[in-house]
């Protein structure tokens, strides 16, 4: 069974315990792990949390494919490229607000995993603590050739065309707008049509989950019924298959001699998924004084402390602004989380100029932040009529601790030096 270029099916629900199979009566009924499988499938189970993880909290699938994932042979180091992982200690701690242009898209022929490039992060991935921060660009699809990470679950924000991203767990199309989350140890490949660009967080922590929604009642946010599980899908292709997989950071490959993606039936709930940010259901004030960006919480990592999350994903979606007697951009502030910022399309309500489509900022623990002069004046200025935000797609990556960058990330020809400037002309309060 090959892909063609119709459109993959998809099941909804975020988190919950699926059965799909891509030939009927690929999955045994009843038990997971049948002394004589249907069709002489390999039954295999991935766990994404401990076995012993709470119920509530537990994710694991069961696998049926045509060989088992142990069919091969030793994983030797891979081109390490621009990747790089936790402790990040190539550069040392830096207080500094930092900014950086777009990545120009690809010219030279660049795959998913040529094209990604650490800008920094935190934590460790033997920690289960933590985060890999990284963009990508790409202008051909991988050929024989899939990834994996077993470093942390992949949060993919496309930014720039659409992608196709082939799992071991069935076929997710994306585009910008939809994120895509890929559990830690799914092997899956990207195929692109032109050149795409996009950024990836990698939670070396607990799986992302929906956060809790206390007052705002059981509605709201991201929905789950908005997640989208591709339905089993497989390839039976006898081709050697290189696998690369992320691990302790570096990068190692290994040759199958079939694809791995021949996974024909699958249950349970640890699966990719992609979700729409245009489905967000947006809360914001409609009284007065602009909230904390926690409202637009789309997915938490927590910590091991109640309500501090490892990573939170944060969207800024189009959105009604009726904020009354308010300056309706974000404030000044200084933040004990460190924030990360991208941008999908559009301009963002903070920054007037210098962030644009596919660059980046980071601000972090501590550091003053918030609007430039221009945003700041014409907040001050602007006749409080409702008014929508329209055509805009920021995000946050927002995490306990502070984001150092790689060296490229320092040294990069992308990287603002004059950031600062934004706020360097603001005249003084009168006090008479
Ligand atoms: O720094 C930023 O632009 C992100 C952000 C947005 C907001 O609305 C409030 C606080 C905050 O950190
Ligand atoms: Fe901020």
């Amino acid at each position: 069974m090959t892909l063609q270029n119709n459109a993959p099916a998809y099941l909804t629900g975020f988190g919950n315990h699926f059965a799909t199979e891509a030939v009927s009566g690929a999955l045994p009924v009843g038990q997971n792990s049948p002394q004589k499988t249907p069709m002489g499938l390999y039954a295999e189970q991935l766990s994404g949390t401990a076995f012993t993880a709470p119920r509530a909290e537990n994710r694991r699938s069961w696998l049926y494919r045509l060989r088992p994932s142990a069919q091969h042979g030793p994983y030797q180091p891979f081109d390490q490229g621009q990747v790089r992982s936790g402790p990040f200690d190539e550069t040392p701690p830096n207080p500094n607000r930092m900014r950086w242009d777009p990545l120009p898209l690809a010219t030279a022929p660049t795959d998913w995993v040529e094209g990604l490039t650490t800008y920094g992060g935190n934590g460790e991935p033997d920690h289960g603590a933590g985060s890999g921060i990284h963009l990508y660009v790409a202008n051909r699809s991988m050929t024989d050739r899939v990834f994996y990470d077993a470093d942390g679950e992949l949060l993919i924000v496309p930014q720039e065309g659409g992608q196709r991203f082939v799992t071991e767990m069935g076929v997710i199309d994306a585009q910008p707008g939809h994120i895509v989350l890929i559990p830690r140890g799914v092997r899956f490949r990207v195929e692109v049509d032109g050149p795409v660009r996009g950024y990836v967080c990698e939670n070396y922590g607990a799986p992302f989950r929906l956060p809790d929604l206390g007052p705002i009642g059981s509605n709201g946010l991201a929905n789950p019924r908005d997640f989208e599980t591709p339905v089993a899908w497989y390839e039976d292709v006898d081709r050697p298959t290189q696998c690369i997989q992320k691990y302790g950071g570096k990068l190692w490959t290994t040759t199958f001699d079939h694809s791995p993606l021949d996974v024909v039936g699958w249950h349970g709930n640890l699966a990719p998924c992609r979700y729409d940010t245009a489905r967000f259901n947006t809360i914001n004030t409609v009284s007065y004084d602009h909230p904390d960006p926690s409202i637009f919480t789309v997915l938490t990592s927590p910590s091991d402390t109640h309500g501090t999350a490892n990573i939170d994903f944060v969207i800024f979606p189009p959105r009604w602004m009726v904020a009354e007697h308010t300056f309706r951009p974000p404030w000044f502030h200084r933040n004990v989380m460190s924030e990360f910022m991208g941008l999908v399309t559009g301009a963002y309500d903070a920054k007037a100029g210098g962030f644009a489509p596919g660059g980046a900022s980071l601000h972090n623990r501590m550091s003053g932040h918030g609007p430039d002069q221009a945003s700041y004046d014409g907040a001050v200025k602007a006749e409080l009529k409702p008014h929508k935000v329209e055509n805009t797609l920021a995000f946050m990556f927002e995490t306990r601790m502070p984001i150092r960058v790689t060296k490229w990330a320092q040294e990069a020809p992308q990287m603002q030096l004059d950031y600062d400037d934004v706020w360097s002309g603001f005249t003084k309060g009168q006090v008479s």
